[in-house]
C-alpha cells in the first residue's frame, strides 16, 4: 500500500474517539456494518471494463451504455440476494442504498425509477390482484418500468396534466391519447430506451366525465424485440446538467389501448360498465411521490458525506500560506474560516442521516395506519415529507458547493468528483416536486393547524404539538447557551412565523382580497415559515436521537457527538439570527455568546475532523476523487488523472497543423 500522507497520519493519531465505534453506531449495529461492507465490496469487485477512461470523457451514448451495464450488475445482485432470502421488502432500502453508494456510475442508473417509483406505485396503488400479477415480474426485473407523470407543459400542477385515458366499455379498455404537444410525457427516468413498461398518469374519462388524474400500467415496448409498440412515440430527451445515465425519456400516445385492469385500482375503480367508484381520499394516488420524497432525504446524506470526506481530507493535506513568519505553511484546515465552511457540512451529514432514518420509520408507521383505513396522519406525513425533501436537498446542494469552493482550484476539476456530486445532488431540488412548491404544501398544512389551535378544534398530530406548547408558554428570556434552548428558540420562531402569516392573510382577506391573492402575497413568508418548521424537526430530532444513541457509547464518542449537535444548532442559530432577534427576546449579549461558543466548538471539533469523515467509511473506489483518497496523495492523483485526458494520448493534436499553424503564419 502506498505511503499515507504524513499530515493525514497525524490527524488520525490525534483523533480522540474510536472511528469504528461511530461507523457501527451510524450503521445501526455491527451486523449491519458487516452486511453493508459485503455489499459494497461486491460492487467494488465489479469495477468496470472501460478501463482507463474516466467517465467524464465518455460520450453521452457511452455514458448511458455503461450505466445500463452497471445497472444489470447491481440489480442482478439484488435479485440474487432476494432468491437467497437476503433481500426482502424490509431491507431493500439498505441493500439498494449500499450498492448504489459503492457503484462507480456517477451518471445515475436507468433502472432507478423501476425500483424507486414503478414498484412503489404498484405496491401503494395496486389492488391485491394487480400486485400479485405485476410485482413478482417487476421484482425479478422480467419487466422494467418507468414513471411517466410530468409532461412538457406541466410538472408541478398534476391536476393540469393533459394526457387522457378514456374508458371504452365495449372493449373494456382505456384509450390513451396525447391531445397536444404540451401533453407529451417528459422526464420519465429510464423511459427513453430502457423500460418496456411505465406507470402513466393521465386524466381519466368515463361516461363522458373527467374524473381527474389516475395511474395506469402501460406497456411501451415489445417484450421480445424492445421495439416501441404501435400508437407509442418514445425517445430520449437529451443531455442534462448531470445524471445522463438515467435515460430520461419522452412519450406520446395515439389511440393506444390498455385493458381495464391496468388502471391501478386500490383507491378508486372503474367498473366494467364504466361506473366510477371514488377513492376515500384522492391524494392516496400520490402515495408513490410521498415515498420517494422520504427516500430522497435519505439519499442526500450519502451525497453530502462524499463531498465532506473529500474536502476535509484534502484540507488536511493542502498547505497554503504561513500563519506565522518563518513557520511551515499551514494546513488549510487550521484556518477558522475553512472550519466554518466544512464542519457544519460534516455535522449536517449526521443530522440529515439521523432525521431521514426517523422520517423513514414515521412513514412506515403512518403507511400501516393508512393500510388499516386510518387516514388521520396522511396530511401530516405529506407535509413532513415535503419540507424534509425540500430542506435536505437544498442544504445538501449548498453544503456540497461550499465544500467544492473550499478545495480551491482543484475542486473545480472533474477528477475531484465534487462537480459531479454537486450537479447530481442539485437535481433533487427539482425532481419529485420543486422545493418552493413543496414548502408551500407544508405551509398550507401549518396554516390549517394554526387555525385549529386558535379555534381549539381537533387533535394535533405529534410533529406539530410544539406549536401549541410554545403558543401558551412564549419565550421568556432564555440564554441561547444550550442546544435545548436553541431548539426551543427555533420552535418559537416557527410558531410566530406561522401565526404572523395567518394573521397577514386574514387581514388581507378582511380588506377585500381574495384568499388566493392573499396566499400569493404571503407566499414568501409562508415558505420561510415552512422552512422554520423543518429546522425545528431536524434540530430536535438530531438533538434527541443523539442523546438517546450516546447512552450506550464510550464517553469519548459521546463528547464528540454532543459537540457536533451543538455546532449544528449554533450554526443554524447564527444563520437565522434575524429570525431569533425578531421573534424571541434574545439580545446582543446572547449573539456575542453564540458567536464565541461557535468559534470554541469549531476549535474543539477541529482535531476530530478527519475522524468524523473517516467514520462514513467511504472507500476510495466510492469517492472516486483525486483529492479525497484515504492516503491523501492528492497531487500524485491529480497528475495521474491529468495524464488520462484524451488530449494527452498524442504529443501534437491535429488542429495544430490544420488551424493553429496556418493562423500563426497569417494564412487564416
Ligand atoms: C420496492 C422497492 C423500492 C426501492 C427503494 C430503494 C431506495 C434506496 C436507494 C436510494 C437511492 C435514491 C435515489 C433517488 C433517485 C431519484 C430519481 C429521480 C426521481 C424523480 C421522479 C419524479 O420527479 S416523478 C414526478 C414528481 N412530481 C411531483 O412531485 C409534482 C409535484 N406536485 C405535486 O405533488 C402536487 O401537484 C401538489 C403540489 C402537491 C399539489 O397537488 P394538488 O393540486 O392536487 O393539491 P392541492 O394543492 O390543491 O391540495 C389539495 C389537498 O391535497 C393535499 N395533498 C396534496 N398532495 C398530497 C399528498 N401527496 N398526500 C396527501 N395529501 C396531499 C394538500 O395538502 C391539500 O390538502 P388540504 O385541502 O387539506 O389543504
Ligand atoms: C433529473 C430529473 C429527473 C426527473 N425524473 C422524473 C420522472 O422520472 N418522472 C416524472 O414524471 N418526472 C420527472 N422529473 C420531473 C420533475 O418532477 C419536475 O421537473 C418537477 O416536479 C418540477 O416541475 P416543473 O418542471 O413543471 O417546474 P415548474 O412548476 O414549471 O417550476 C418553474 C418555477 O415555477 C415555480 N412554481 C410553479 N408552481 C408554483 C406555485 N404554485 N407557486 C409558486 N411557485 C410555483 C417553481 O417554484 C419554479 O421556480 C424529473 C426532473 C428532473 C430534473
Amino acid at each position: 500500500m502506498a505511503k499515507i500522507n504524513e499530515d493525514l497520519n497525524r490527524e488520525r493519531e490525534k483523533c480522540s474517539f474510536n472511528v469504528k465505534e461511530l461507523t457501527i453506531l451510524m450503521d445501526g449495529g455491527p451486523e449491519k456494518t458487516k452486511e453493508r461492507k459485503e455489499r459494497e465490496n461486491f460492487m467494488i469487485s465489479k469495477r468496470d471494463t472501460y478501463a482507463g477512461i474516466p467517465e467524464d470523457y465518455l460520450s453521452y451514448k457511452e455514458q448511458y451504455e455503461k450505466a445500463v451495464k452497471k445497472s444489470v450488475i447491481v440489480f442482478g445482485l439484488v435479485r440474487r440476494l432476494q432468491e437467497e432470502g437476503k433481500t426482502t421488502i424490509h431491507n431493500y432500502r439498505d441493500v439498494l442504498g449500499n450498492l448504489l453508494r459503492a457503484s462507480d456510475v456517477s451518471t445515475g442508473f436507468p433502472l432507478a425509477l423501476h425500483y424507486i417509483m414503478f414498484m412503489p406505485a404498484i405496491i401503494n396503488q395496486g389492488t391485491d390482484e394487480q400486485t400479485a400479477r405485476w410485482l413478482p415480474r417487476a421484482w425479478d426485473c422480467n419487466i422494467i418500468g418507468s414513471y411517466a407523470q410530468t409532461e412538457l407543459g406541466h410538472g408541478t400542477f398534476i391536476r393540469g396534466l393533459e394526457t387522457t385515458a378514456t374508458y371504452d366499455p365495449i372493449t373494456k379498455e382505456f384509450v390513451l391519447n396525447s391531445p397536444t404537444l404540451t401533453s407529451y410525457k417528459w422526464w420519465g427516468g429510464g423511459l427513453g430506451q430502457t423500460a418496456n413498461y411505465s406507470i402513466v398518469v393521465a386524466q381519466l374519462y368515463t361516461k363522458g366525465e373527467c374524473l381527474g388524474v389516475h395511474s395506469f400500467i402501460v406497456q411501451v415496448r415489445d417484450e421480445e424485440t424492445h421495439m416501441p409498440l404501435p400508437g407509442i412515440k418514445i425517445g430520449d430527451i437529451g443531455s442534462k446538467l448531470a445524471l445522463n445515465g438515467i435515460n430520461n425519456g419522452f412519450l406520446g400516445f395515439n389511440n393506444y389501448r390498455v385493458p381495464r385492469n391496468q388502471m391501478l385500482m386500490k383507491h378508486a375503480q372503474v367498473l366494467e360498465d364504466g361506473t366510477y367508484v371514488k377513492s376515500r381520499n384522492p391524494k392516496l394516488n400520490y402515495g408513490a411521490m410521498v415515498f420517494v420524497r422520504v427516500v430522497i432525504a435519505f439519499d442526500m446524506a450519502n451525497y453530502l458525506s462524499k463531498a465532506a470526506t473529500i474536502s476535509v481530507r484534502y484540507s488536511a493535506v493542502r498547505r497554503q500560506c504561513q500563519s506565522k513568519a518563518g513557520e511551515q505553511e499551514s494546513q488549510v484546515l487550521d484556518y477558522l474560516t475553512q472550519q466554518h465552511k466544512l464542519l457544519p457540512a460534516v455535522a449536517a451529514c449526521y443530522a440529515l442521516k439521523i432525521t431521514a432514518n426517523k422520517l423513514w420509520d414515521t412513514f412506515n408507521t403512518v403507511n400501516e395506519e393508512l393500510l388499516a383505513g386510518n387516514l388521520q396522519r396522511l396530511p401530516e406525513i405529506h407535509a413532513l415529507a415535503c419540507c424534509l425533501k425540500a430542506i435536505s436537498t437544498y442544504d445538501t446542494a449548498t453544503f456540497i458547493e461550499t465544500c467544492r469552493l473550499a478545495c480551491g482550484g482543484h475542486g473545480y476539476m472533474h477528477s475531484s468528483n465534487l462537480p459531479t456530486t454537486y450537479s447530481s445532488a442539485v437535481a433533487a431540488c427539482t425532481y419529485e416536486g420543486d422545493n418552493t412548491v413543496l414548502l408551500l404544501q407544508t405551509a398550507r398544512f401549518l396554516a390549517k393547524t394554526w387555525q385549529e389551535i386558535d379555534n381549539e378544534t381537533g387533535k394535533l398530530t405529534p410533529t406539530v404539538e410544539y406549536l401549541k406548547t410554545t403558543k401558551s408558554k412564549g419565550f421568556s428570556h432564555k440564554w441561547l447557551n444550550t442546544t435545548d434552548n436553541i431548539v426551543y428558540g427555533f420552535e418559537v420562531v416557527s410558531m410566530r412565523k406561522i401565526a404572523s402569516c395567518v394573521q397577514n392573510m386574514q387581514k388581507r382577506v378582511a380588506s377585500g382580497m381574495t384568499f388566493e391573492d392573499a396566499w400569493n402575497m404571503s407566499s414568501i413568508q409562508l415558505v420561510a415559515a415552512a422552512e422554520a418548521h423543518c429546522r425545528v424537526i431536524i434540530l430536535s430530532t438530531f438533538n434527541s436521537e443523539i442523546k438517546e444513541l450516546t447512552k450506550t457509547t464510550s464517553p469519548e464518542l459521546k463528547r464528540v457527538l454532543s459537540q457536533l449537535v451543538d455546532l449544528y444548532s449554533v450554526y443554524w442559530a447564527l444563520e437565522k439570527l434575524s429570525d431569533l432577534l425578531q421573534y424571541t427576546t434574545i439580545n446582543h449579549e446572547d449573539v456575542d455568546g453564540l458567536r464565541s461558543w461557535y468559534e470554541d466548538l469549531l476549535t474543539q471539533l477541529r482535531p476530530n475532523a478527519v475522524g468524523l469523515v473517516d467514520a462514513f467509511d467511504l472507500k476510495d473506489e466510492m469517492l472516486n476523487s483525486t483529492l479525497g483518497s484515504y492516503d491523501g496523495r492528492a497531487y500524485e492523483r491529480l497528475l495521474e488523472a491529468a495524464l488520462k485526458s484524451p488530449l494527452n494520448s498524442e504529443p501534437v493534436n491535429h488542429t495544430f497543423h490544420k488551424y493553429l499553424k496556418p493562423f500563426m503564419l497569417g494564412k487564416l
